[in-house]
């Protein structure tokens, strides 16, 4: 099995040497090597099947069932978001956003996490009584109140239409440029990824492929010419053909 040290490297939340992961005979993830830097915001794309998923479950120690080895080092105040919020129906939207914390201080800093996620006023609603994008909103206040050294995203916005997409994407820059968690955010979306990584890598093949720090300054543009050649040479090594659709 993986080896999880928490959080050995304070200058690098995300440590990963040589892993391993499968499932049966199927390898998924072949040796992979991944650092990621305090505050730093990486983008994690690859094809379906590639192992995205598998990669971030084993960072959140949330893949028990599988096999593997190599060197996983995170540190223990991380926190994970998913496409689906997973909130607790039974429990109001502050009960959700405090639910792992602890101290008489609680109710207040969910308080406030709600307010950073542009929420305040709906402490006492249910979960059913929002919509998919605030309830995405919510999701963001839970992971961030804690104030993880590292926030894990799988598809976050991925079941979002594409308007509310691009507003969580102001928020979540917002939120990260002031709190500074380091970021692993899985995405089949390369304009997503382009828009809001530091860096941004390709999964293939059970390892990391292409490597590319985005260079752009804030706020990025789609129309940036350079914003259009990582889009391009990005799609290039995903093996998508730009000359359809
Ligand atoms: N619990 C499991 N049992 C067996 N095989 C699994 C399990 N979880 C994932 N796999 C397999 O591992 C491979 C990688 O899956 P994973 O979900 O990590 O890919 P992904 O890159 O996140 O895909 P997608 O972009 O479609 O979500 C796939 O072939 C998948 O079928």
């Amino acid at each position: 099995m993986a080896t999880h040290a928490g959080g050995l490297t304070a200058t690098r939340p995300v440590r990963v040497q040589g892993l391993v992961r499968g499932f049966g005979d199927r390898t998924v993830l072949d040796g992979l090597d991944l650092e990621v830097g305090a505050g730093e915001f990486v983008a994690l794309l690859g094809r379906s099947g590639s192992g995205k998923s598998t990669l971030l479950r084993t960072l959140a120690g949330l893949d028990g069932a599988v096999t593997g080895s190599g060197l996983v080092d995170v540190p223990d105040n991380s926190s994970v978001v998913f496409q689906d919020a997973r909130l607790l129906p039974w429990q109001r939207v502050l009960d959700n956003v405090v639910l792992g914390l602890r101290g008489s201080d609680a109710p207040e800093r969910g308080r406030a996490a709600l307010a950073e996620v542009g929420l305040a006023g709906r402490e006492r609603a249910w979960p059913s009584e929002l919509s998919g994008g605030e309830q995405q909103r919510v999701a963001l206040a839970r992971a961030l109140v804690s104030e993880p050294e590292l926030l894990l995203a799988d598809e976050p916005f991925g079941a979002l239409d594409a308007l509310t997409r691009l507003r969580m994407h102001d928020l979540l820059r917002e939120l990260c440029a002031r709190h500074r968690p380091a970021v692993l955010l899985v995405t089949h979306d390369v304009d997503e990824a382009v828009t809001l990584a530091d860096r941004v890598l390709l999964l293939d093949a059970g390892r990391i492929a292409v490597d590319l720090a985005i260079d752009l300054p804030a706020p990025r543009s789609h129309r940036q010419p350079r914003f259009l050649a990582y889009r391009e040479s990005l799609l290039r090594a995903l093996g998508v053909d730009q000359t359809e659709g």
